[in-house]
C-alpha cells in the first residue's frame, strides 16, 4: 500500500472494494475494503485502505462522488495473461485432435494456416479472434500471410499483444506452406519495423521462429539476429511431444540438445518463451535458467494432442520463469479459466502416478495465470499484479451474476478474508465469461465494448 504523502499525476479513476492478486512472496493477497487510485496514463497511482479515504482524497484530488464501488460479492483481480496462442488456428479450436503432433501438424495445421494467403478469410478470423479473446490479454502466434491485420485489430480493441509471424522453411508435407530464408528473414524484418514504426501502445512484435524441426539453421540464425539487433522478444515451441525431440536430434546432431539448438541460435534470452517444455532435462532447464527464459505450460493441448504432462513443480524448483497458455487449436479452449483447471488437473493426474508428488495448490496456479505469465513475457514491470507503477490491467468478477454458472451463497462469501477467498475458486472452478463484468487494459475499459470500435 502507498502512503498518502506520495503524489505524482492526478488520478482519472478510482474503485473501492476487493483486490485479489499475487506477489513474490505470496500466491495470492486478498486487499479487502480497499481503494485504488488509476491516473491518466492508466498506471496505478495509489493503492490503500478505505478507511485512508480522507488522507488519499486530499493527496490525489479525487472526490468520494467519484468513487466507483464494488458491489459486496464482486472483486478484482488481475488480468489472465495466456502466454502461447495461434490466431491462425482458431478457425478450428475444438475439433481434430485424433492425432499426435507431428501428424496433426501435417494434416490439419499446415492446411489450415496456408489458407490465410486470402485477406478476407485472415480478416475474417483475426477480428473475431481478438474481439473473442477479450476477456485476458492475449499473446498471438500468427502464421506466415496477412499477419498484420492481426495487430491492427489488437490495438483497435484496445488489446494487449505480442504478435509474430510465423517463420518456416522446411516443410515436406505441405510445401506450399513455407518460405526460403532470405523471404522469411526479409518478411520479418518488414512485420517488425511496420509494427514498431506504427508504435502502437500494446502492440509490439515477437519473433517467431515456429519450432526447430521446421526451420533451417541458416533460418534460426537470421531470427535470432533480427531479435538480437532490435532487443525484441521470442517465441517458439519446445520439447512437446517426445518423437519431436528425436527428430530434433537427428536434424541438429552438432547440439547437445534441443535447448542447445536455440541458444547457438540467439534465440534463448531473457525475452524469450517457448511452449510445452514437457520433456526438458535438468541440463536443460538449467540453460533455461541461466538465460532467464520462459515456458508456457499449455495443459489442454499436451494433453489433446498426448503430448506429455509437464511438472510445473519442477521447473519452478529449477528456478525456471513460467506461465499459462492455451495453445489454441492444440489445445481445445481459448479460455484461461480452462488453462488454469487443466494445470491442476495435469498436477493432480502427476500425483497419482506418484503419490510423492506435491501437487500445485490453486493459488499457485492462480498465480501462474497472472504475475507468472507477467514475468515469463518480461512485462513484470508493466502488468500482473496491482502494484503502484504498473498499468492497470484488470477483470471485474461479480460471482453471483444472475442466470451465471455456479451458485455462490452470499454469506459465505462476504467478510472476512477466508470468506473473500471462497469467492475466486468457485470463479476459476466453474466460472465464465459471464462473471466477468468488465475488463481494463491499462485503464481504459475495453469490455463491455464500446459501440464506436
Ligand atoms: N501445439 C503446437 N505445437 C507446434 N509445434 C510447432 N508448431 C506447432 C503448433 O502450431 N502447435
Ligand atoms: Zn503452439
Amino acid at each position: 500500500m502507498t502512503s498518502c504523502a506520495e503524489r505524482s499525476a492526478p488520478v482519472a479513476r478510482v474503485f473501492r472494494g476487493t483486490f485479489m492478486h499475487s506477489s513474490g512472496s505470496a500466491p495470492l493477497h486478498i486487499l479487502e475494503d480497499a481503494l485504488l487510485g488509476v491516473n491518466e496514463q492508466g498506471k496505478i497511482s495509489f493503492v490503500g485502505a478505505a478507511h485512508e479515504v480522507d488522507c488519499l482524497s486530499k493527496t490525489w484530488g479525487f472526490s468520494s462522488s467519484q468513487i466507483k464501488e464494488l458491489g459486496p460479492q464482486e472483486f478484482f483481480m488481475p488480468g489472465l495473461i495466456d502466454t502461447h496462442i495461434h490466431a491462425s488456428q482458431y478457425s478450428y479450436t475444438g475439433t481434430a485432435l485424433d492425432m499426435p503432433l507431428l501428424q496433426w501438424l501435417n494434416t490439419y495445421t499446415f492446411p489450415t494456416e496456408a489458407n490465410y494467403k486470402d485477406l478476407n478469410f485472415s480478416k475474417d478470423v483475426y477480428t473475431k479472434v481478438v474481439v473473442s479473446w477479450c476477456e485476458k490479454f492475449c499473446f498471438l502466434a500468427s502464421r506466415l500471410h496477412n499477419f498484420c491485420s492481426l495487430f491492427f485489430f489488437s490495438d483497435k480493441f484496445g488489446q494487449r499483444a505480442l504478435v509474430g509471424k510465423v517463420c518456416m522453411d522446411v516443410n515436406k508435407a505441405v510445401k506450399h506452406y513455407k518460405e526460403t530464408p532470405e523471404q522469411s528473414k526479409k518478411e520479418t524484418n518488414r512485420f517488425v519495423h511496420e509494427l514498431l514504426r506504427r508504435n502502437y501502445p500494446l502492440v509490439m512484435p515477437i519473433v517467431t521462429p515456429r519450432f526447430a524441426v521446421s526451420c533451417s539453421p541458416q533460418l534460426l540464425s537470421h531470427l535470432g539476429d533480427i531479435a538480437k539487433n532490435n532487443n525484441l522478444h521470442i517465441q517458439s515451441h519446445i520439447s512437446e511431444n517426445k518423437e519431436e525431440v528425436n527428430l530434433v536430434k537427428e536434424l541438429f546432431p552438432s547440439c547437445q540438445s534441443y535447448t542447445e539448438v536455440y541458444r547457438k541460435h540467439n534465440l534463448l534470452t531473457d525475452k524469450t518463451v517457448m511452449a510445452h517444455g514437457c520433456h526438458l532435462t535438468d541440463s536443460e532447464l538449467k540453460l533455461f535458467r541461466d538465460a532467464g527464459a520462459a515456458i508456457s505450460h499449455c495443459p489442454n493441448s499436451n494433453i489433446s494432442l498426448c503430448s506429455g504432462m509437464l511438472d510445473v513443480r519442477r521447473v519452478l524448483k529449477s528456478k525456471v520463469k513460467l506461465g499459462l497458455g492455451t495453445d489454441v487449436a492444440g489445445g481445445y479452449s481459448p479460455s484461461m479459466l480452462d488453462a488454469i483447471r487443466r494445470a491442476l488437473d495435469t498436477s493432480k493426474a502427476l500425483k497419482i502416478k506418484d503419490p510423492q508428488h506435491e501437487t500445485l495448490s490453486f493459488e499457485e496456479v492462480f498465480r501462474l495465470a497472472t504475475l507468472g505469465g507477467s514475468q515469463a513475457l518480461c512485462l513484470e514491470k508493466k502488468t500482473g499484479s496491482f502494484e503502484v507503477g504498473k498499468d492497470f490491467d484488470a477483470l471485474l468478477i461479480n460471482p453471483l451474476v444472475q442466470d451465471g454458472p455456479f451458485d455462490v451463497f452470499p454469506d459465505d462469501i462476504v467478510g472476512t478474508v477466508i470468506k473473500a477467498e471462497h469467492a475466486l475458486h468457485p470463479f476459476d472452478s466453474a466460472g465464465d465469461d459471464r462473471n466477468i463484468r468488465e475488463v481494463y487494459i491499462s485503464g481504459k475499459r475495453v469490455v463491455p465494448f464500446q459501440k464506436s470500435l
